[in-house]
């Protein structure tokens, strides 16, 4: 290698350590991922730098699988939908698509969120982990999430139930997170266990109609107070609080902003406004002609990965 090349890798490296410095204020993403580009643009070496782990470089040139490194150039046209356009793509899937055996979707969709985060947030594998789980389906993505984080090796995970499901499905999901180890809390008003160092969002997805009924301020609050000392949150397909389509409310109360967002089908309006660090799409389950019939242009995702990753 050209002597210039090694002193461009070195600078990289140089910047990479004081990007994961733990006093860092900015966001890096977007520039990791400019240098990650260049790097590889210019040598074909992979280099990832990890806020949450270590800088290492990857001598899989073109390795399919390394989605943190890699964001596809499509990525940039993937069509983001607003409220009726999420809840109809979902009606197609349940109904024209047969997705209908009450908790496929959830399954799939939690896999892709709990894979994004075991990516990202690998070193807090022995940490405490919290699964803040809501009334509706976002929720039971939440209960799929918690049980593949414990199967993907992080062993602490709390799951927080809002209120307890009546469906045999749901009910199922949380036997099956209990099951293999996730401990379940059933008592979200009273819960005062600050000891999580990363928290899953999963309390409202795209049917959320603002103002949050009074009984899930309490959840709410361990999203805003999290956020706010700098616990990564991580929403699932829409940061709880959030307008499908505007984005962050202008309540305080209400308002934050995840670390990471897992946009799951195709992304919502509301994606607009995510200013964390890691973006990613989730449920590599949309057939072609749903994709086609509402234009979502969605990017391919890379190799056998369930997720790509946006921003
Ligand atoms: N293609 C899809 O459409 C998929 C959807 N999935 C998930 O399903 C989610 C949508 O699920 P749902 O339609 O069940 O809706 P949500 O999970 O967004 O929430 C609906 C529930 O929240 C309650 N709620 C709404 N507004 C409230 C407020 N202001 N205060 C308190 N409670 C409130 C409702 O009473 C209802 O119980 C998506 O965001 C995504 O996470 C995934 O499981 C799989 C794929
Ligand atoms: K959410």
């Amino acid at each position: 290698m050209a002597v210039t090349g090694k002193i461009v890798i070195l600078i990289v490296f140089v910047v990479g350590i004081i990007f994961q410095s733990p006093q860092m204020i900015l966001r890096p993403g977007l520039l990791r991922a400019l240098i990650n580009n260049f790097t590889e643009g210019a040598f074909n070496i992979p280099l990832r730098i990890s806020k949450h782990g270590h800088s290492h470089k990857s001598f899989l040139r073109g390795d399919p699988t390394s989605v943190m490194d890699n964001i596809p150039p499509e990525a940039s046209k993937v069509k983001y939908l607003n409220q009726d356009e999420a809840i109809q793509v979902d009606v197609d899937l349940l109904k024209d698509y047969k997705f209908g055996v009450d908790t496929q979707l959830m399954e799939l969709a939690g896999l892709s969120v709990a894979t994004a985060v075991a990516k990202v947030y690998e070193s807090k594998k022995a940490e405490h982990v919290l699964v803040v789980a809501g009334p509706g389906n976002n929720g039971g993505d939440g209960f799929v999430v918690a049980r593949h984080l414990k199967m993907f090796g992080f062993e602490n995970v709390t799951l927080l139930v809002a209120r307890k499901p009546t469906k045999e499905g749901f009910l199922n999901l949380i036997y099956q997170a209990e099951h293999n180890q996730v401990m379940v809390s059933y008592d979200a008003s009273s819960y005062r266990d600050h000891s999580a160092t990363l928290i899953v969002d999963a309390l409202f997805g795209f049917s959320f109609k603002p103002p949050v009924r009074p009984d899930y301020q309490p959840l709410m609050d361990i999203l805003v107070s999290s956020s706010a000392k700098l616990v990564p949150v991580v929403a699932v397909d829409i940061p709880s609080g959030w307008d499908v389509e505007n984005g962050p409310p202008t309540d305080d109360s209400i308002r934050y902003m995840p670390d990471m967002l897992v946009s799951l089908t195709a992304p919502k309006l509301c994606a607009n406004h995510f200013q964390g660090s890691y973006h990613f799409l989730g449920g590599r389950f949309v057939p072609k002609t749903l994709a086609d019939k509402y234009a979502l242009n969605l990017p391919p995702y890379p190799g056998t990965e369930c997720v790509v990753r946006l921003k």
